[in-house]
């Protein structure tokens, strides 16, 4: 089939929008295009065509091209649609397309060169605008699976997002999911040392993590965008704000991978939940809907897919003009009744997971996965 060839008009208007994003600058977006190695293709250039035109234009009004004008016409299809997608919504798709298409050939996408984005990382996109702290997951080719590399730019985005300026820390993920878990391939690299000695280091940084967000002193949010996996589904008892979107899911499929819970989900999922439903969860592999999630008590609020993420930015934005100290020292006024206890549990869920790390039954889950693909 023909390439098109067309080009993106990019109009310094779109530069300068005022969501909570991290690709504020179209030179910096058009560097990152011309970079890509490879073509994407047809369908792929359309779609960012129609990103682009809705969150600048709104939706698709215009006739439609005539039936000879077959570039023009294919560009009409693609942004008439997206319907009534809003603009804000239609902005995000657009940065989050043109990261994953930069992800996928190894590269990343910086945080805004300008304003007051914090320091790079591989992984992550960490920004900070109207007093909210965004730190997202940035490998939407692996759905955002967590690798040990992710794992320590969360603690360290975490830690420097305690000290700054804004009100409100947001956590949420690149593409179409929240997040796929811990990184399978974790346990493939094994050290000199042997499986031990990659269950003990991968202890150690489990602990950290946790510790990490049972310490995190201001309101946290996370704005759970997609489906969520494992250790991202259990840090959720952490927060203290769950938005979802109705398309996220909730799974922690431990068993089924020869594990056992982590996150403090052992203590917070009966807690939020009661027994019941959290050990159908932990134990039994279930995976929750986000209106289920909702139910039990793990998601404050579902959304609509459409207008996730307008709704829930318009919403956080006035949350974070709250006084700040009275947020700050509300929220650890909560944590403090509990603080040891989570340290405690974090502890005990490392120990189980360091001796089912050396398993048979989890080796064989793993292998599982990587051989057959297995999906859960
Ligand atoms: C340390 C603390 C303890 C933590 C415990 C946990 O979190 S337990 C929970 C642990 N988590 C799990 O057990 C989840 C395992 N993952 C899955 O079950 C599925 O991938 C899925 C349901 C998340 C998405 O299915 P889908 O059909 O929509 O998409 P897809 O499958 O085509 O994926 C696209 C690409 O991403 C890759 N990739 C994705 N996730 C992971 C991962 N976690 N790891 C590595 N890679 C992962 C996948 O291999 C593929 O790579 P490829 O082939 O393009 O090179």
């Amino acid at each position: 089939m023909k390439q098109l060839s067309f080009s993106l008009s990019l109009s310094a208007s779109f530069c300068s929008f005022n969501t909570n994003n991290y690709l504020t600058s179209y030179p910096h977006l058009n560097r990152l295009m011309s970079s890509l190695k490879q073509d994407p293709g047809n369908d792929v250039k359309l779609k960012i065509y129609a990103l682009f035109k809705q969150s600048t234009l709104g939706p698709c009004t215009t006739p439609r091209p005539g039936m000879l004008d077959f570039i023009n016409k294919a560009k009409w299809d693609a942004w008439k649609a997206l319907g009534e997608t809003p603009q804000e919504d239609a902005r995000q798709q657009y940065c989050d397309l043109i990261g994953s298409l930069v992800s996928a050939e190894g590269g990343s996408v910086a945080a805004k060169p300008s304003g007051s984005a914090s320091a790079q990382y591989e992984t992550l996109l960490v920004t900070t605008e109207d007093k909210i702290t965004t730190i997202k997951l940035n490998r939407p080719a692996k759905k955002n699976a967590i690798t040990t590399v992710m794992y320590d730019e969360i603690v360290t985005a975490l830690e420097q997002a305690g000290k700054d300026n804004s009100v409100l820390t947001v956590f949420t993920g690149a593409g179409d999911f929240y997040c796929s878990g811990n990184d399978l391939t974790n346990f493939t690299k094994i050290p000199d040392g042997g499986v031990e000695l990659m269950a003990k280091q991968a202890g150690e940084l489990l602990r950290k993590y946790v510790k990490a967000y049972i310490d995190f002193p201001k309101p946290l949010v996370a704005v759970v965008n997609g489906p969520a996996v494992g250790i991202s589904v259990t840090a959720l008892g952490l927060f203290d704000l769950v938005y979802a979107t109705e398309r996220a899911t909730f799974h922690t499929p431990f068993s089924q991978l020869g594990q056992s819970a982590e996150g403090c989900s052992s203590y917070t999922f009966p807690k939020i939940m009661g027994n019941a439903k959290a050990s159908e969860m932990l134990l039994f592999n279930k995976k929750l809907t986000a209106a289920q999630a909702c139910d039990f008590g793990l998601v404050t609020e579902v959304f609509p897919d459409s207008s996730f993420n307008s709704e829930v930015w318009t919403r956080l934005k006035s949350y974070a003009a709250l006084p700040p100290n009275s947020l700050a020292l509300s929220k650890q006024l909560i944590r403090s009744t509990e603080r040891e206890r989570l340290h405690a549990v974090n502890d005990a869920e490392v120990e189980l997971l360091v001796e089912r790390w050396t398993s048979d039954e989890c080796f064989t889950a793993i292998m599982n996965f990587f051989q057959s693909k297995a999906k859960l």
